[in-house]
């Protein structure tokens, strides 16, 4: 294997092994815990332009299938692992992470102390990386200069979402899933309710989606900061108190600021499939399956009509909201899994009687 560096903003630099793409990359170099499920990680429209490190110490060792994916292009810049296999063995491989990411153009970095760049991400918040090849010119200084200089893309949504609305038929609740950079796997939990998913771009107006005549609308996951789509937030304002939504992520953050609260930077994010959840409303606490850099600031939901429904345990940052008035609800973490638990499927069904008992209202007012 050829030799790589990754370089960081603060000046560390990490040599290893070089595997899938040649080319060099930039992006915010991010971490997540999960132990398994690398292939749905990678697929993850939400790490579009990013760098994944994975804290697990050793990914691909079950290869690549054909079912694992979350979106079918490959939107994040490079993945940094301990150990990469080279052997991967089980009864769906199909080729291996190398492989893959050689036929998707994108670069991966091995053999690299990743507790060591976890720690300094943590340490010291997000950080911006290169990775370069051994041969090319490694200037460091340099690279931690244009480094710094390296604006984070403002246009990920628009790269990740599609162009023209697709059905995917069901006969049950006609939904209008907006596609942010959406997972399949929101889909998937919809078409196993049955529901009858028109899938739109990310700026599809708010008329032109209630114009579809849907029993409810799902706001996908998505990459970037939420403030970067304000056509998207106008959207949701517009969509509130006409029908009844469920926003999951990116989602969550868009009816939360849709409804007048703000959002920060998180100093690092959550990214894993092992975060705990309490859910107010039950008492219960759920293991999640979680890749946000964002979150909604918490004393920014009491000037609005939401509440908190859902808190972090790790951090106690805001995991879900719902609206005091209207059949508005969301969460921050992934309730569709993949990777991760499938604790909190069961929104989705939550979803469907929100429907249900909307639809049933207008009936009784005919
Ligand atoms: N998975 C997501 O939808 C992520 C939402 C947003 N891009 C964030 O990083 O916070």
């Amino acid at each position: 294997m050829k030799t790589r560096y990754l370089i960081l903003e603060d000046g560390s630099v990490f040599k290893g092994n070089a595997f899938g793409s040649e080319k060099g990359t930039v992006g915010e170099v991010i971490f997540t815990t999960a132990m398994t499920g690398y292939q749905e990680s990678i697929s993850d429209p939400s790490n579009c332009s990013q760098i994944l490190t994975f804290t697990y110490p050793m990914v691909g060792n079950y290869g690549i299938n054909p079912d694992d994916f979350e979106a079918i292009e490959i939107g994040l810049s490079g993945i940094v692992v301990r150990e990469l296999a080279e052997h991967p063995s089980n009864f769906r491989n199909q080729s291996t992470l190398d492989e893959f990411l050689t036929e998707k153009n994108v670069p991966g970095i091995e053999g690299i102390d990743t507790r060591k760049l976890t720690r300094i991400i943590r340490k010291h918040g997000s950080l911006k990386g290169k990775m370069t090849n051994a041969g090319e010119e490694v200037n460091v200084g340099e690279i931690v200069a244009i480094l710094k200089a390296t604006e984070i893309p403002k246009n990920v949504v628009e790269q990740s979402s599609i162009t023209r609305p697709y059905p995917s038929p069901g006969r049950g609740k006609r939904v209008v899933l907006v596609d942010f950079g959406m997972k399949h796997g929101i889909l998937r939990e919809l078409n196993k309710r049955d529901c009858d998913v028109i899938v739109v771009p990310f700026n599809t107006s708010a008329k032109e989606i209630l114009a579809m005549r849907p029993d409810g609308v799902m706001l996908s996951n998505g990459p970037g900061d939420p403030t970067d789509i304000p056509e998207a937030i106008e959207m949701v304002k517009d969509l509130i108190g006409n029908v009844p939504i469920f926003g999951v992520c990116l989602g969550h953050q868009l009816i939360s600021l849709a409804s007048g609260a703000t959002s920060f930077k998180l100093k690092f994010g959550h990214r894993g499939g092992n975060h705990p959840v309490k859910d107010l409303t039950t008492g219960r606490t759920e293991l999640t399956s979680q890749n946000h850099g964002y979150a909604i600031d918490a004393d920014s939901i009491s000037n609005t009509d939401l509440e908190i429904t859902h808190v972090a345990l790790n951090d106690g940052t805001v995991e879900g909201v719902r609206h005091k008035t209207y059949p508005v609800f969301c969460v921050q973490f992934h309730p569709e899994g993949s990777c991760g638990p499938e604790d909190s499927t069961h929104l989705f069904d939550q979803f469907i009687e929100l429907m249900n008992k909307e639809s049933k209202k207008e009936t009784s007012h005919a």
